[in-house]
């Protein structure tokens, strides 16, 4: 069976006949170090349907992150575009803060406050918006209901397990009803029962807030496991090898991972990027 198809073919955009939600074109980042140029990214074309589940995968050192970056704000492209809802979020090197005000981001530390408490740690991006202390506590209290934090709202970020912390980075991130949540290597820090139970969790979370996902994750299975396609990329610079889209039925249950057609894309994907 071949499911695994090259970049430049329909997979490149969205499953399923949804829309159009982020679109990289021709995108090249080159850093300046010290040692020289570091060709990160080249030519990187994608498009990505409002809802979508995109899982980001490559070895060591490939742009995963750079990628990532490039996406959330945080880096600026040498070249091409990147668009949120038809909006350049980049314009001559600076950033247009506008097309970011619906964008969640989580990392593979939650970066939690150790000083406030997990419900303060959630509504800090609305208090930053202005919200007000009544509203904030109802939304967090829903988040944590979501996230499978109820009751833990007055706890303290040292109280809370790596995974529940993590849970409380991404109620945080959806506080503000992201529209587009970027997540790079969230559980790469979890033990892997945690990150199977954390896995699960995300993919009913996806469900129910509807957003669109760009996860980064080194896991092969997991990155099957929760996405609706996976983008392999291949280092120095790092292009877009294959498109992989993951047509199993939803939800997944862990049983889903033992299933032939399962494995049969991990197999190829593994083998795609033994061949670099
Ligand atoms: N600030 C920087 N200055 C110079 N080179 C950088 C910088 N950040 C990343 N790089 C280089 O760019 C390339 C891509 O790095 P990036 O962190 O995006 O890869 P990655 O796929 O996320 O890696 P990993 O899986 O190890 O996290 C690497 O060769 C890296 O050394």
């Amino acid at each position: 069976m071949t499911i695994s198809v090259p970049a430049q073919s329909a997979a490149s955009s969205p499953a399923g006949g949804t829309t159009a939600q982020l679109e990289v074109s021709g995108v090249d980042k080159v850093y300046q170090a010290r040692r020289g140029e570091v060709h990160a990214l080249s030519h990187v074309d994608l498009t990505i349907g409002r809802g979508e589940f995109i899982s980001l995968v490559g070895r060591s050192g490939c742009g995963k992150t750079t990628l990532l970056r490039i996406l959330a704000g945080l880096l600026p492209p040498s070249s091409g575009t990147v668009t949120a809802d038809g909006e350049s979020i980049w314009r001559g090197g600076k950033r247009n803060d506008q097309a970011f005000e619906h964008f969640g981001l989580v990392f593979q530390d939650a970066n939690l406050f150790p000083w406030y408490t997990v419900a303060d740690n959630i509504a800090l991006p609305l208090k930053l918006r202005g919200v007000g202390k009544k509203a904030r506590r109802a939304r967090a209290a829903e988040l944590c209901e979501l996230v499978g934090l109820p009751g833990f709202e007055n706890a303290y970020p040292r109280e809370l397990s790596g995974g529940m912390r993590q849970r409380a980075a991404i109620a945080r991130a959806l506080s503000y009803d992201p529209t587009i949540l970027l997540m790079d290597e969230p559980f790469g820090a979890l033990d892997a029962l945690t990150r199977d139970k954390m896995n699960l969790e995300l993919q009913s979370i996806h469900a129910q807030a509807g957003a669109t996902v760009v996860f980064v994750t080194h896991s092969i299975n997991e990155a099957v496991f929760l996405a609706d396609r996976v983008v392999l990329l291949t280092p120095r610079p790092g292009r877009i090898r294959s498109i992989t889209p993951v047509p199993l039925a939803r939800p997944r249950s862990l049983e889903t991972e033992t299933s032939a057609e399962f494995q049969e894309i991990v197999r190829v994907l593994r083998h795609e990027l033994d061949e670099g």
